[in-house]
């Protein structure tokens, strides 16, 4: 039987295909991207090194022995690689179910190409099941609370999580994203958010499927 693991695994290594010699590589979070890590450090010769989106991969990559740059020491690179927790057909997501997704967002803006690595239970048809994150300042928590039940949304603390940045994560539960691109404008322009989980402004460009028939590639 081909467990929801295999699936990552598959589709992290199947990344591996679009990793160019001598290229620095934008690298996400999660527990699918770990799969991916693990497989970049076995043709870690072939890399000058990697850029990160958490303290998390940074550890994972140097355990590895792989170097990890500062955003700010690079140019612009090809491949930027990360999980979802959710993904449309547009390649619309949501992302920051481990409370990496302002660093991925920024990460992912620099890299030309976005390679999102998934098992087939994160493709949804609607954007919102999955409870929509959004990284805050902490003084405005309860501002930003009232303003989401505002937009119709549950939004809920997550308690004890300070996100690599020193800042809380408010999950808002029940919507029903129709329209992405719109949202993530609207929940960005309230005061004190600092980033919210919707990427379909820089969507996927690839998506990697994990399934039971091995990794699938849509481009
Ligand atoms: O903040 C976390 C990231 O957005 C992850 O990429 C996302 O939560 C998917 O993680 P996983 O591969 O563990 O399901």
């Amino acid at each position: 039987m081909t467990t929801q693991d295999d699936k990552k695994r598959a589709a992290a290594q199947a990344a591996m295909q679009f990793v160019k010699a001598d290229t620095i590589v934008g690298v996400g979070t999660g527990s699918t991207v770990n799969y991916f890590i693990d497989a970049l450090a076995e043709k870690q010769d072939l890399i000058k090194g990697a850029v990160s989106s958490s303290e998390a991969s940074t550890q994972r990559l140097k355990n590895h022995g792989i170097e990890v740059f500062d955003l700010n020491e690079v140019g612009s690179f090809d491949i930027y690689v990360d999980g979802a927790d959710e993904i449309t057909e547009h390649k619309h997501m949501i992302k920051g179910g481990g409370a990496a997704l302002t660093r991925e967002k920024i990460v992912a803006a620099v890299a030309k190409t976005f390679i999102c690595i998934i098992d087939d239970t994160k493709q949804v048809p609607i954007l919102g099941k999955f409870p929509l994150p959004i990284e805050v300042i902490p003084l405005a928590r309860s501002y930003v609370a009232r303003e989401i039940v505002k937009l119709g949304g549950d939004p809920m603390y997550r308690q004890g999580v300070v996100t690599d940045n020193g800042n809380v994560i408010i999950d808002v539960f029940n919507l029903d994203i129709l329209n992405p691109p719109e949202l993530e404008t609207t929940i960005n322009q309230i005061v004190g958010v600092v980033c919210n989980g919707i990427f379909a402004h820089r969507g996927a460009d690839i998506v990697i499927t994990g399934t039971d028939n091995g990794a699938q590639i849509s481009q």
